[in-house]
């Protein structure tokens, strides 16, 4: 897709197709659109990343929410959307092992417990048998460091599912 048809997208068509950019976040699509034209990927996901980085922490907070756990309850029962299904899938989350899988789960939930919110990362660029270690590492960081790393990760996310679409190579220039 090119940055004319973006550019040329009414604001129905832009929010069906990068609505899911910054997962279940569509009001940050509906919020960028009104900011075109955008020139190439790199503008268009400044704009993207200007709306996280302008809200208050609680709308911060409120993204890493709405993403589902790495290897969890809607990776079982099929619920993902389809964007973190691929990812997730695809870094090996629909294959683990029970110990590992039970292991994800009580690190999610210590780090849930302790930050109030999920343990985020993008699936795409991790070996899925350095999550646990990167999550237990994470989990000891303050929690206003460890709420920037986490929006740092919705940020590589949001890179990555941008070049799917505008079918740009994601390691880009
Ligand atoms: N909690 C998460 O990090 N979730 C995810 N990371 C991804 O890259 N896709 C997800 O669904």
């Amino acid at each position: 897709m090119d940055m004319e048809k973006v550019n040329s997208m009414d604001f129905g068509e832009f929010v069906d197709v990068f609505g899911n950019v910054i997962e279940r976040c569509p009001l940050i699509a509906a919020a960028v659109w009104s900011q075109r034209p955008f020139s190439d990927l790199e503008d268009l996901e400044k704009h993207f990343f200007a709306l996280i980085d302008a809200l208050p922490q609680s709308g911060q907070e409120g993204i890493l929410r709405c993403h589902p756990d790495l290897a969890g309850r809607e990776l079982q029962r099929g619920t993902l959307t389809a964007e973190s299904q691929r990812e997730q899938s695809g870094a090996g989350l629909t294959s683990l092992g029970a110990d590992e899988r039970l292991r994800l789960a009580e690190l999610n939930a210590q780090y849930r417990a302790r930050f109030g919110f999920p343990f985020v990362l993008a699936a795409r660029l991790t070996d899925p048998a350095a999550m646990p270690r990167e999550l237990a590492r994470r989990l000891h960081c303050p929690p206003a460091q460890e709420l920037r790393t986490a929006l740092g990760e919705v940020k590589k996310i949001g890179h990555l599912r941008l070049a799917d679409l505008l079918c740009v190579d994601p390691s880009g220039p």
